[in-house]
């Protein structure tokens, strides 16, 4: 998938989330897939909560990531800017809600986004994080766009 990454369009970028740029972060890697954007990531072996499973605090900051990046390539579509996107379309977290279904299995999950609404400036993002298919993890972003200068 080299060159189609969300995150790839993303740089600079130190964020702990989505930051390519920062080895100590959950490098998450994140694209299109039709209307959705999706994201397969696997654990480290210390990012455990309950025994055997995923810490929720590391569900929250992959939904929240992959949630904002969505957000951002979505808005870099709409305005024609896939290839390379605007600096001016920055957004950050408004609000967040989590909601644990199942515990997460200390192997891949995978993370399925999709816009849910647009309304000026907000995004609102609904992620699920999927472990073998399941829903273990659903989440609602409100993305906010950074007002443009001048
Ligand atoms: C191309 C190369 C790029 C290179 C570069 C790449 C870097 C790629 C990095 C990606 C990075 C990802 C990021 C990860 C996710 C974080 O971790 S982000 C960090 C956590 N979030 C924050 O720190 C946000 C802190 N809050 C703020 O900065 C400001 O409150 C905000 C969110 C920008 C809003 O400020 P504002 O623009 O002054 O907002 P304002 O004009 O008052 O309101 C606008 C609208 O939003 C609503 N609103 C404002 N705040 C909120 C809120 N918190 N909740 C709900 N609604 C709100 C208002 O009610 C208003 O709604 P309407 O009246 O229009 O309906």
């Amino acid at each position: 998938m080299t060159g189609t990454y969300i995150q790839e369009k993303l740089r600079p970028n130190h964020c702990f989330g989505c930051g390519l740029d920062n080895p100590y972060g959950l490098q998450i890697h994140s694209f299109w897939e039709g209307d959705e954007v999706v994201c397969r990531w696997t654990p480290k072996h210390y990012m455990t909560g309950p025994p055997n499973f995923l810490y929720g605090g590391i569900s929250a900051s992959l939904i929240d990531c992959h949630s904002v990046n969505a957000a951002v390539a979505y808005a870099n579509r709409q305005a024609g800017h896939e290839e390379a996107f605007d600096p001016e379309l920055f957004m950050v977290t408004g609000t967040m809600t989590i909601k644990y279904h199942k515990p997460v299995p200390m192997h891949e999950v995978e993370l399925r986004a999709r816009i849910a609404k647009v309304e000026g400036r907000k995004y609102l993002v609904h992620t699920d994080i999927l472990s073998n298919g399941e829903r273990c993890v659903s989440g609602e972003v409100l993305a906010i766009r950074i007002a443009r200068m001048g």
